[in-house]
């Protein structure tokens, strides 16, 4: 079944396919993937490890060459002006994928790399850029380190300036690849709750997700295997609980939890 069969679509693959490596490491990752993620809901992509989820959101942000198109409100991404686009769809890296190179900039400034699509070429950055980088950073918290170089904050703390740093692009569609990583549970529920607030705005919001029973809050689930995508479709229906436990090889069960499901080991 089609996510998008009522609601518009923020982003579809079609037949989208990649390779990652070189040489003898060089291997098909993706193939042809066909998905649509509704716009204005939250979309969680859940898989078993190497079923190609961080792929699959790298060829959606743009930032990995691929066959087959990936289409934004409909217009195919590489027609798009890149400021324009960047600033539509904002995307955060899988936790410690290439951040090192910002550990001596400080909080502040590493969130405000968030609004470089939004500033004229080697303009400084405005009044509107630093209120969107303060609204970002007190939204995960992370307000008071500004000061503070990014390599000397935790794990779950840098997790934070960077999910900043995502906010504070206020793009419609916000592509995450484990948000929730290093994460303690109340910063986990605020997140939760942060991405509700988002949606009920009208954006959309697409994670990567280990977390079965956190992926299950989401609106719509994407179960992915071995490069393909095996089942989409909302969060509470039973197909997408069978997909899921099929997918992990019947090792987890869903079940029912008040309004919500539960993954338990099996
Ligand atoms: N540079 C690379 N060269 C060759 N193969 C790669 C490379 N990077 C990743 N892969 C392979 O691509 C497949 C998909 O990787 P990907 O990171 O997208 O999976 P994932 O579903 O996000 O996994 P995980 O849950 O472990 O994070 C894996 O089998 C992985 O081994």
């Amino acid at each position: 079944m089609d996510i998008c069969t009522e609601q518009a679509t923020a982003l579809q693959a079609l037949n989208l396919s990649a390779s990652l490596g070189h040489g003898a490491a060089h291997r098909q990752v993706l193939h042809g993937i066909d998905v649509s993620l509704a716009a204005g809901r939250w979309t969680s992509i859940v898989g078993p490890n190497g079923a190609g989820k961080s792929t699959l959101l790298r060829a959606l942000a743009g930032v990995l060459p691929h066959g087959g198109e990936v289409l934004l409100h409909g217009e195919p991404m590489p027609g798009m002006a890149p400021r324009e686009r960047a600033r539509a769809l904002a995307w955060l890296a899988q936790s410690g994928a290439g951040e090192a190179s910002a550990d001596d900039l400080t909080v502040h400034d590493v969130a405000l790399l968030g609004r470089l699509p939004h500033q004229a070429w080697l303009a400084p950055p405005g009044e509107a850029d630093h209120a969107a980088v303060e609204r970002a950073l007190r939204q995960t918290q992370a307000w008071e380190w500004r000061a503070r170089p990014l390599g000397s904050l935790s794990g779950g703390e840098r997790q934070r300036v960077l999910l900043a740093r995502l906010l504070a692009v206020e793009a419609g569609v916000m592509l995450m690849d484990e948000p929730l990583a290093n994460l303690d549970p109340p910063h986990q529920a605020d997140w939760i709750a942060l991405v509700r607030e988002l949606v009920g705005q009208g954006r959309t919001v697409v994670s990567v997700l280990h977390e079965i029973t956190l992926a299950l809050l989401a609106d719509d689930i994407v179960v992915m295997q071995q490069g393909h995508v095996r089942h989409t479709g909302p969060c509470a229906e039973p197909a997408a609980h069978r997909a899921l436990e099929a997918v992990f090889d019947h090792r987890i069960a869903i079940h029912p939890l008040g309004a919500h499901f539960v993954a338990l080991p099996q």
